[in-house]
C-alpha cells in the first residue's frame, strides 16, 4: 500500500485509493478500462428500454458528464490529502441520467459552499469553462506569439527595496471585496494606477474577478495600454492553466497562485507555464502547512503571506511573523525567495512590523485605494514620500 492514500470510495466505483503520482498513469488506464468495460457490457436503462445496446448520443453525453464529475471528485480527494479544504467543484452527484444497472447515484453531500473562497472557486470553475469555449487555448497561444514581452516583476520589487530600504510596494487596484464591500465609488482603474505609479509603487496588482471584486480583464488591459510602466500582477483565482495564458494576453507580468486552492502538482505545472510565458508567479500561503508545501516546490521566487484568512475574512498581521519564524525563515533566506506581506496593512508601524519579520515587499489595497489621492495614500502608509 506504500504510496497510496486512502479515500472514501463511492458506491459502484471499483477503486479504493488514490495513487501516488508515479502510479497515476496505470491508475487512469485502469479507470478508463473500467468505464469502457461497464459501458460495453452494461448498457444504460435508457438504452435497454429503447431496445438497443448501441449507445445513443444522449448516453454518450451522459457518460462524458459522469467522467467530468469523477475527475472533479478526484481533484477534491487529492486536494484534501494535502490539507486543502477548498473543494474544486460542488459534490452534486452524478448527472440525472446516470442510472445504469451497476451504477448507484452518490449521496448528495450538499451543494452549499462552505465559505466564500469555496464559493468563488466554484463560480470560477463555471466561468472559466465558458470562457474556454469562446477562446480556446490554441487561439490564445497564437495571440501570445505576437504579444509584447513581459516586464520584470520580481526585479522591480528588488530594485525598489534596494533604493528605499523599505519593502517594495505592490499597490492594488481594488474596487470592492467580499469582506469590505465597495471600497471606492468613483473608480477609474487607469487614474488609480497612474497615481500609484507616481506615488512610488514598484508594481501594481489588478483584480480581474468581476463577480466578487468588481474587477475585470478590461481594467488590466486598459492599465497596460495606458503606458503605466509598473509591472502588473493579475489578481485572479486561478484554477486552470488556461487563465494564465489569458492573463498574459491581457497584459499581465505576474499571476497569483493560491496554495489554499491548488494542489502541489498544479502549482508545479503552473509555475512551469508561467516561466515559459515570461510571467512571475506569486504563490500565496496563509498557514504553516501551506508554507511547508510551497517551500517543497522547486523554482519558487515569490511567496505571498496573506494575513487575511480567505475562509473567515479574519485579518491578523502577526501571521506574517509567525510563518517566517525559525527554520521556515532560514530556508526562505537560503533559497533567496522574496516574501510579500499581504492584506491588512494600514500604517507605517504595520509596514515596519512585517519588514522586521522578514518581508521585502508588501501588497496593499484597501488602505491606499480608499484615499481621495491614492498616490498620497502611499506616503501615508509608509510615513514618508517614497517616490524617487
Ligand atoms: O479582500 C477580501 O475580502 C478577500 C476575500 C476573499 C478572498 C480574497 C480577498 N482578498 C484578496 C486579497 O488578498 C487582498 O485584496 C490583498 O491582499 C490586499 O488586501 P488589503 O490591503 O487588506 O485590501
Amino acid at each position: 500500500m506504500e504510496g497510496l492514500v486512502s479515500m472514501k470510495t463511492a458506491p459502484g466505483i471499483s477503486f479504493q485509493s488514490i495513487p501516488s503520482p508515479n502510479q497515476r498513469p496505470n491508475f487512469f488506464l485502469r479507470r478508463s478500462m473500467d468505464l469502457q468495460h461497464r459501458r460495453f457490457h452494461f448498457p444504460s436503462i435508457r438504452a435497454q428500454q429503447s431496445g438497443t445496446i448501441f449507445p445513443r448520443k444522449e448516453d454518450e453525453e451522459d457518460s462524458l458528464k459522469v467522467k467530468e464529475w469523477e475527475v472533479g471528485m478526484l481533484q477534491n480527494e487529492v486536494a484534501a490529502s494535502q490539507g486543502i479544504r477548498i473543494r474544486r467543484r460542488p459534490p452534486s452527484g452524478p448527472p440525472l441520467h446516470y442510472v445504469g444497472p451497476f451504477e448507484f447515484r452518490l449521496q448528495n453531500e450538499g451543494n452549499t459552499p462552505r465559505n466564500i473562497l469555496e464559493e468563488i472557486v466554484w463560480h470560477k470553475d463555471v466561468e472559466v469553462s465558458q470562457m474556454k469555449e469562446k477562446k480556446p487555448l490554441l487561439s490564445l497561444k497564437k495571440v501570445i506569439e505576437n504579444s509584447p514581452p513581459t516586464r520584470d516583476f520580481v526585479g522591480s520589487l528588488k530594485a525598489a527595496h534596494l533604493q528605499t530600504g523599505l519593502p517594495g510596494l505592490i499597490a492594488e487596484v481594488k474596487k470592492a471585496s467580499p469582506s469590505r464591500g465597495i471600497l471606492r465609488e468613483n473608480f477609474d482603474p487607469v487614474e488609480i494606477a497612474r497615481a500609484y505609479e507616481k506615488g512610488g509603487a514598484a508594481c501594481l496588482s489588478v483584480l480581474t474577478d468581476e463577480k466578487y471584486f468588481k474587477g475585470s480583464f478590461e481594467n488590466l488591459e486598459a492599465i497596460r495600454n495606458a503606458g503605466v510602466k509598473c509591472p502588473l500582477l493579475c489578481k485572479e483565482f486561478v484554477i486552470d492553466a488556461w487563465q494564465i495564458y489569458y492573463a498574459r494576453i491581457k497584459g499581465a507580468d505576474a499571476i497569483l497562485l493560491i496554495a489554499a486552492v491548488l494542489p502541489d502538482l498544479d502549482i508545479r505545472y503552473m509555475i512551469k507555464i508561467c516561466k515559459m510565458l515570461g510571467l512571475a508567479a506569486l504563490v500565496e500561503v496563509h498557514d504553516e502547512r501551506e508554507m511547508d508545501r510551497v517551500l517543497g516546490i522547486e523554482g519558487i521566487e515569490l511567496i505571498g503571506i496573506n494575513n487575511r484568512n480567505l475562509e473567515t475574512f479574519e485579518v491578523d498581521i502577526s501571521n506574517t511573523k509567525k510563518l517566517l519564524e525559525g527554520e521556515r525563515g532560514q530556508m526562505i533566506r537560503k533559497k533567496d525567495i522574496i516574501v510579500v506581506g499581504e492584506s491588512g496593512l494600514f500604517t507605517p508601524d504595520d509596514v515596519a512590523y512585517v519588514q522586521e519579520a522578514g518581508v521585502k515587499a508588501v501588497l496593499v489595497g484597501e488602505s491606499i485605494v480608499k484615499q481621495s489621492d491614492p498616490g498620497k495614500g502611499i506616503s501615508g502608509l509608509f510615513g514618508k514620500d517614497i517616490s524617487l
